[in-house]
Formats: structure tokens, C-alpha cells, sequence
């Protein structure tokens, strides 16, 4: 069938119009009134090219929403990092941030990034839940690992012992390598792995005691001639599990990378062999610890140390047995519920948390004197250790309190900004900093931008919301800090009446730890490990300062900001 020259013509201008309404379509829709980059508006691909050149430069992804806002000299903004997708609003603003998290829970809640990110790895994982029943239910499941009794009778022992296993290691090294620099990264995630693994399934993984053992089988090494030149150390052979966790931890950068974000991970998961090699040990190995402990909880088998809790697996399936009791139902063993959140606290329990000791061993090595400060006060606070030359023990460490070393883990905490962002997805209209913020739209709400790291920007207070404007809380205080660039511990630290020095925790602006009924579930182990992991490593070694030319604050965003390395020298402190 032959087409006239009229009807071609037609149909090349219907066809002309319909791509040019298509790409109307497609182009970035801003949100009224909210700031934003005009060039992103005008491209299908947002902010997207600009985001991907700054990645390959910097290796950080949250920065450059913090840099978006600085550009636009405004304390909210809006950006476009998925085509297609609506605007992610961006926020910096300690103030509103406490409010949207801790007192606005009807209007905002978890968004689908936190979906995003795990729903591949444990989609029934309370993370990704909705504050509905069941996350409520979950976090029940799970709410004796973040009890007192659990914390300070049978985590801080695991802790001390998995911190003295690094320890050793890091003996070993410095025989080995007296006054040379090494990378400690690894050696923290070591321990970070070791510690959470002895927490969940109460059996030791060892890996820091197995490297110590075998480098402590080696005389001596060949070194480097100058000692500004880093030392590699060999390393035993590493357990499946280690490659396992790096490698199901390692996928979820693909959410943030990919232009097909979770779908590329999902795939990833099905179809990659490590993957599924990685899951399928993971699998098994959660679903034997879960089927032993059953045994001893629910089936009264009570060869194996009697029917005492000894680790998380352990709590959470004596939790089901008494949730279901409750309810007068059998305990149901298949629990995808229970099998999530075991495979979850793994996850979280060891990346975040070496991250944060990676940064602390950095500001440690930058800042002499408060590392001497801070030594001085834990020989202070356990005076009996110091004084005969022995470690302080599990129980001194989790009950005396040292507020320099309380003041220095904040500090390292805020100024890292290891996690630089918490988002919230509206549940409803509603409005933030006077501007409408639609139904289902994300807001990223910066730890590393104005008013944390930096002074706050000007808001009108009108433009606050009401329950913002009402809560007074403890944001004037928070205004007098205009060092907020600067790592200074004191500003945790006051005198009370009695003239002694105490911690405030509210003193200034941190929300690394979320806020609110979402706020981190693990924060109360997170804390116990740095403080004993802290008070370990700096009764036992000094950490001197390494050359310029080996010194730097790089970091790389995948979960958490981390640092791009931890470069160590290393000296024993002599015990009197
Ligand atoms: C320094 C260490 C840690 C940091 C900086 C950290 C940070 C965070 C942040 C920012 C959130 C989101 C909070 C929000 O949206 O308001 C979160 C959630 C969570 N964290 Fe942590 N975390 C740490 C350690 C841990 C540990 C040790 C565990 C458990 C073993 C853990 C388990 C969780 C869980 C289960 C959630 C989800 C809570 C929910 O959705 O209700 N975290 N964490």
C-alpha cells in the first residue's frame, strides 16, 4: 500500500509531535518552588551525569548533594539521580531533621531506598518495613540483643575477647615491622567480623586469632628500606564466611551505581555464581544455628549448655517461643521473619561499625594529643589495670564510665559522617520548610552539610513546621558551635556542679544513628564495641604519626563513608 506525500507528512509530524510530548514527559519534573540545578531540569538525565563524573573523580556519592545544596546556597534543594524518576529532596538542617524523624512519624516513614538497597539480600528484614505490625513484631523478636543483661553480661565478653585476639595481631606486626606503616583497615574488620559473629552465634570465627597465630610462626620479614614505604604482611588462608559477608555487603553498591538500581542487584542475586554461592552458605549456615537452637529451646534438649542464652540466635528463637505462647500458637520454625533478621544483623553489625573504629584510628593518629588525653583518662578510670600492668577487664569496660573516651567516639562519629544521610519518604502531602512535598516523595536529610559540619544556613522560623516551631529542644545550644568543620571532642564534655566533667550526648547536632522509632536499632551494641575496641587498642599501642606522604582523609562512599585506607605506625605502650 502506497502512502500520498500528504499523509507521509502527516504522519512524520504526529510521529515528530509524539517524541517531542514523549520527551517533555521524560524531563525532570521539579517540585514548586524548591531550589535546583536549571541545566539537570533540562537534561533526561537530571543530575545523573554530573553525580557519575564526581563518583569517578572522588569515589562519594553523598557529597555531591551536599555540594549541590552549597551551590544553590540554600538549606533545601531538589535532584534527579534516577531517569525517569521523581526529584529526591535534599535537606541540611539539624532542627528540621529531628523533627521529620522524631516527631512527624504520621507523615514520613522508611523510604524505598532502604528497599532498595537490602530487599535482594532479606526482604523480611525490619530495615525495609513499613512501621506497620510486623515490624513491630520483628523488633520484638530482636529486643533482648540490645538488653542491658545481654549487652554487659555476654556481648562485652565476646567483645573483649575477639579485641584481645586483634590485639595479638597487631603485637605480631609490630615484631615483625617495628616502626613501619601498615594498613590496619582489614585487621579492624577482622575484628568487627569476629565480634558480631560471636554475638549471633555465641562460637568463635577467630579470624584476627588465626592471623595472629600465623604470623607469629615467622622470625622475621623482609622490610622496606625507608620507613615511609607501607609494609604488606602475608595472611593466612581466610574463612568462606569472610568472602561470604564481603561479597553480599560488597552487591549492594550496585543499588547506588547502577542506572537499573535494585533490579540490577536482584538480578545480580539470581544469576551471578559468586552470589548465589555466597547466599547459598549463608543460607545454610543461619538455618543450621537456627535448627540447633530450636533444639535447646523449644524441644528442652539441654545437652548443649544447659537452656542458657548464649547469643542472639539463641534469644531470638526463645523470643518466638514465648511470642507464639502468647498468642496460643506453635512457634513457627520456618520463620522467614526470624531467618532475615539474622542474616541482617550480621550485615549490620560489621560493616558500620569497623567504618566508624576506621575513622576513630584516623583522628587518633591526626590529633597526638587528644590520643594521649584519651589514654591518660582510661589509665584514670581503671586504676587497678594500670597499676599492675594487666588489661581492664569485659565488666570494668562496659560499667566505669570515661567521658574523654565518650567525647572522643561522638566526635569521631560527627565529624566522619560515616553515614551521611537518613531519608524518609513522605506517606502523605504535606510540606517541608514551606515548600509541598508530594506523597511518595524521598527526603535525603544530610549528616555532613550546614548545621553538622558546618554552620547552619539562615531558616525563617515561620517556614518551620508546627511542631518544630513548638519543640524548642536543644537547638540553641546546637547554634553556639561555630567550629562544627573542626574534630573537637570537648564540645560532648561539661563541668556539672561538683565541678566533675561529664558527657552530654545532646550537646550537638549528630544524627549518624537515625532518630526516632527508625532510628539504628544496633546502637546500643555499636557503642559497647567501640568502647571496648577503643579502650583495647589505645592501652596497648600508641599510634604515631605517619609520614605526609602516607597521610590522607580520602574516603569512598558504598554503604557507609568509609575511608580509603587506615595506615598505621604502631608502638607498644610499656606497661608499668
Ligand atoms: C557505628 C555503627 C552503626 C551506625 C553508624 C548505624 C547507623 C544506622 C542508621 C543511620 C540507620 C537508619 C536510621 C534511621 O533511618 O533513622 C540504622 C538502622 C539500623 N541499624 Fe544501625 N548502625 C550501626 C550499627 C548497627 C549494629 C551494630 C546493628 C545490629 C547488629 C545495627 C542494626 C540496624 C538495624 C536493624 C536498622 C534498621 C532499623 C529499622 O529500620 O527500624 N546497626 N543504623
Amino acid at each position: 500500500m502506497a502512502f500520498s506525500p500528504q499523509t507521509l507528512a502527516l504522519l512524520a509530524s504526529i510521529l515528530a509531535i509524539a517524541g517531542f510530548l514523549l520527551y517533555r514527559a521524560a524531563l525532570p519534573k521539579p517540585i514548586p518552588g524548591i531550589p535546583y540545578n536549571e541545566k539537570s531540569a533540562r537534561s533526561l538525565f537530571g543530575d545523573a551525569p554530573d553525580l557519575g563524573k564526581y563518583h569517578s573523580k572522588t569515589h562519594e556519592v553523598i557529597s555531591f548533594l551536599t555540594k549541590r545544596l552549597q551551590e544553590l546556597n540554600t538549606p533545601i534543594c531538589q535532584v534527579w539521580v534516577k531517569p525517569f524518576s521523581r526529584p529526591w529532596v535534599v535537606i541540611s538542617d539539624g532542627r528540621e531533621a529531628t523533627d521529620i524523624m522524631s516527631r512527624r512519624g504520621r507523615e514520613f516513614d522508611r523510604s524505598n531506598f532502604f528497599r532498595d538497597l537490602f530487599e535482594a539480600l532479606s526482604p523480611h528484614h525490619q530495615s525495609i518495613m513499613p512501621t506497620n505490625d510486623q515490624w513491630r513484631y520483628n523488633r520484638r523478636l530482636m529486643a533482648d540483643a540490645m538488653s542491658s543483661p545481654f549487652l554487659n553480661n555476654v556481648a562485652s565478653h565476646r567483645l573483649h575477647e575477639s579485641t584481645s585476639d586483634l590485639v595479638s595481631l597487631l603485637r605480631e606486626k609490630v615484631r615483625l615491622a617495628p616502626g613501619h606503616v601498615f594498613n590496619m583497615y582489614k585487621d579492624l574488620q577482622f575484628c568487627t567480623m569476629d565480634v558480631i559473629w560471636a554475638a549471633t552465634f555465641g562460637t568463635e570465627l577467630g579470624i584476627s586469632q588465626s592471623q595472629a597465630m600465623y604470623l607469629s610462626r615467622l622470625d622475621h620479614m623482609e622490610l622496606p628500606n625507608t620507613s615511609d614505604s607501607l609494609v604488606n604482611f602475608p595472611e593466612n588462608d581466610l574463612p568462606e564466611v569472610w568472602y561470604m559477608l564481603a561479597a553480599i555487603m560488597g552487591s549492594c553498591e550496585v543499588v547506588m551505581t547502577s542506572p537499573l538500581g535494585r533490579w540490577h542487584h536482584l538480578l545480580m542475586i539470581k544469576f551471578y555464581p559468586s552470589m548465589r554461592r555466597a547466599l547459598t552458605t549463608r543460607d545454610k549456615l543461619i538455618n543450621s544455628k537456627l535448627t540447633e537452637a530450636w533444639k535447646t529451646f523449644a524441644d528442652g534438649d539441654t545437652t548443649n549448655e544447659g537452656n542458657k542464652v548464649r547469643c542472639v540466635v539463641d534469644m531470638i528463637v526463645e523470643r518466638e517461643t514465648i511470642l507464639a505462647k502468647k498468642q496460643g500458637k506453635e512457634p513457627d520454625r520456618k520463620s522467614k521473619y526470624l531467618f532475615d533478621e539474622m542474616a541482617g544483623f550480621l550485615n549490620a553489625g560489621y560493616e558500620t561499625t569497623s567504618t566508624a573504629l576506621a575513622w576513630g584510628i584516623k583522628y587518633l593518629m591526626g590529633y597526638q594529643d587528644m590520643q594521649e588525653k584519651l589514654r591518660e583518662s582510661l589509665r584514670s578510670a581503671h586504676p587497678e589495670a594500670a597499676a599492675q600492668g594487666i588489661q581492664p577487664s569485659a565488666e570494668a569496660i562496659a560499667k566505669v564510665h570515661v567521658p574523654y573516651l565518650e567525647a572522643f567516639m561522638e566526635e569521631a562519629i560527627r565529624h566522619s559522617a560515616l553515614v551521611s544521610v537518613n531519608i524518609r519518604m513522605a506517606t502523605m502531602d504535606t510540606e517541608v520548610l514551606g515548600y509541598r512535598i508530594p506523597k511518595g516523595t524521598d527526603v535525603w536529610m544530610l549528616t555532613n552539610g550546614p548545621s553538622y559540619c558546618s554552620p547552619a544556613l539562615q531558616i525563617d522560623e515561620n517556614e518551620r513546621s508546627q511542631s518544630s516551631r513548638d519543640f524548642k529542644g536543644d537547638y540553641d545550644r546546637w547554634g553556639k558551635h561555630d567550629d562544627l568543620d573542626q574534630f573537637r571532642p570537648e564540645r560532648w564534655l561539661f563541668q556539672n556542679e561538683k565541678g566533675e566533667t561529664e558527657f552530654d550526648s545532646r550537646a550537638a547536632p549528630m544524627h549518624i544513628f537515625g532518630a526516632g522509632v527508625r532510628g539504628c536499632y544496633g546502637k546500643k551494641l555499636a557503642y559497647l564495641e567501640m568502647r571496648v575496641i577503643y579502650t583495647l587498642l589505645v592501652w596497648n599501642f600508641h599510634f604515631d604519626r605517619i609520614p605526609e606522604t602516607l597521610m590522607d582523609w580520602k574516603a569512598q562512599d558504598i554503604i557507609t563513608h568509609a575511608p580509603q585506607n587506615v595506615r598505621v605506625k604502631l608502638r607498644e605502650v610499656k606497661m608499668s
